[in-house]
């Protein structure tokens, strides 16, 4: 459906760091998935993960450092940077006044995708949201633009998939097509990087799991590492 190979689908971070003034959000973060690979990036409230998200979504431009996404410079190329790119916001990104078929439609136009429909039908089947297709989002339970936010990022099939909290209030069959569509897009050959809290989750959907603490990694460690009660201790021992 793209242009770009998934032979091309990979991140590569190098020395990134995001400032506020004189909030170091990410410091010096080094960060590599590889084609078809999954990495959790995991993590306090405020240990850089969203604005880490942010910079490769070619949303936010970082203070200094590398991110090539898909073969493509984000830095110096951030327009080309988003066209490979499929992401999912941790909060927004939704027009209130329009309907999921619509933001589906707006999607389709700006990416000059062709033959869209059958998609994102049976997209919106898979993500339970067909019978609300033409309600406006406004309108939306949390879970439910939760969601459509994760489908929207899947849509075109990037080379590249970033989710930021994707199952935030999401029940259990929502949850399963999330974890669906990043299986999916792994066997395609897409990069996929996963902002969560839900460990159990993380371990599912994710070979590898990226401890973030004051912007800085503190491990990179197969993701199974974390699970069960004595992941969950590794971990809160990584928090302090
Ligand atoms: N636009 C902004 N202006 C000022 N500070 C910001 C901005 N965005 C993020 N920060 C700060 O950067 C740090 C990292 O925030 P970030 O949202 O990346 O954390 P996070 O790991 O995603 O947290 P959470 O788990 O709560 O979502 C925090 O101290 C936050 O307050």
């Amino acid at each position: 459906m793209t242009e770009t190979g998934a032979a091309a689908a990979a991140v590569d971070v190098r020395g990134l760091s995001v400032s506020f003034a004189s909030v170091h959000a990410v410091d010096g973060l080094d960060l590599r998935v590889p084609a078809g690979g999954a990495v959790a990036l995991v993590g306090r409230n405020g240990a850089g993960k969203s604005t880490t998200l942010r910079v490769l979504g070619g949303v936010l431009p970082p203070s200094s450092g590398t991110v090539v996404v898909a073969g493509v410079d984000a830095v110096l190329e951030p327009r080309r940077a988003r066209e490979v790119v499929g992401y999912c916001p941790d909060v927004g990104g939704l027009i209130p006044r329009a309907t999921p078929w619509e933001h589906l439609q707006l999607a389709a136009r700006l990416r000059g995708l062709d033959r869209w429909e059958e998609r994102a039908r049976e997209l919106l089947e898979r993500f339970d949201l067909a019978g609300a297709s033409d309600r406006v989002t406004a309108g939306f339970s949390h879970g439910m633009s939760r969601r459509l936010s994760v489908l929207l990022a899947a849509f075109h099939e990037p080379a590249v998939l970033l989710l930021d909290e994707p199952f935030d209030g999401v029940d259990p069959l929502g949850v399963e097509a999330t974890l669906e569509e990043i299986r999916r897009a792994r066997m395609r050959g897409a990069a996929v990087l996963v902002s969560t809290h839900l460990l159990g989750l993380a371990v599912q959907a994710c070979e590898e799991a990226v401890v973030l603490r004051g912007g800085r990694v503190v491990s990179a460690a197969p993701a199974a590492d974390l699970a069960g009660d004595e992941g969950a201790a590794r971990y809160r021992a990584l928090l302090s």
